[in-house]
């Protein structure tokens, strides 16, 4: 596994609040990373500065095999470097059909030199069937997206991600609003999902992490609190105090 993204010694201050203090973190290519820690912890900031949309004050982000810094990029060009993020409301087209959707999303995919050399090859209806067995939609191509359920628009819109064919994935929340079985199906997608890329999890609800069975790291305060295995995590005795035991 090669290092893809490096946060190193990064700060954020929101009108003299420090929301991220001198936070590092590196994912790799390919992981399934979990981010957890208690509400105000500095998630949703960490992942608004991968993807450019907040700028630091302080520190290094950077990416790819080369080691470029993002933090000169906008954030259209982050998007086109291959990072995709996935908020917490699926926002899919309801007036499309899941094919017509997934089409849509394919058309934006990153770059001719990775249709030249690469990983998709093959017609767009191909594509498209690939892509919709690949989150479980294969029998649900001609419904119309508002007709899916909650959890089917989720996968919908981790499937129109993945045609953009992202090196690394930021999804929020995924299991919120889901039943048992929908969260099941859920984790084996991203699990599958992040054994070509790198899928960052942002997740409150325990269980679901346990599931992905990867790397955790909790944030609190806007740093590292503890990194290493979900066991590894749940018997640190500063993650008991600020997050699990509350
Ligand atoms: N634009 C902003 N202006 C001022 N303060 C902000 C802004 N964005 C975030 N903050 C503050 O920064 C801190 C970190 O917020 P952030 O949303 O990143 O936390 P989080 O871990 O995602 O929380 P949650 O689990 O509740 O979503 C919070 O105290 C929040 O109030």
């Amino acid at each position: 596994m090669t290092t893809l993204l490096e946060v190193n010694g990064v700060s954020v201050t929101f009108d003299g609040f420090r929301a991220i203090n001198n936070l590092s973190i590196q994912i790799g290519e390919p992981e399934l990373r979990a981010v957890i820690g208690p509400n105000g912890a500095g998630k949703t900031t960490f992942m608004d500065i991968i993807t450019g949309k907040t700028k630091p004050d302080e520190g290094r982000v950077l990416w790819g095999d080369k080691g470029a810094s993002l933090l000169g990029m906008s954030e259209s060009r982050i998007a086109q470097e291959g990072i995709g993020r996935k908020f917490q409301k699926p926002t899919v087209f309801e007036a499309q059909t899941v094919a017509e959707n997934l089409g849509m999303a394919l058309k934006q995919r990153r770059g001719p030199l990775r249709v030249l050399f690469g990983r998709d090859r093959g017609s767009e209806a191909e594509r498209i069937a690939a892509i919709a067995a690949e989150i479980g939609l294969a029998d649900q191509l001609t419904r119309i997206s508002g007709e899916l359920s909650h959890g089917q628009k989720q996968w919908l819109e981790i499937g129109m991600l993945l045609a953009q064919d992202p090196r690394l994935l930021l999804v929020d929340e995924p299991a919120a609003g889901m039943t048992p079985a929908e969260r099941e199906h859920t984790t084996d997608l991203l699990k599958r999902a992040a054994e070509t890329r790198a899928v960052v999890v942002v997740e409150h609800d325990m269980e679901f992490v346990r599931r992905l069975d990867c790397k955790v790291t909790v944030l609190h305060e806007g740093s590292v609190l503890a990194e290493g295995s979900l066991d590894h995590v749940t018997r640190d005795q500063q993650v008991i105090d600020v997050y699990l035991g509350r």
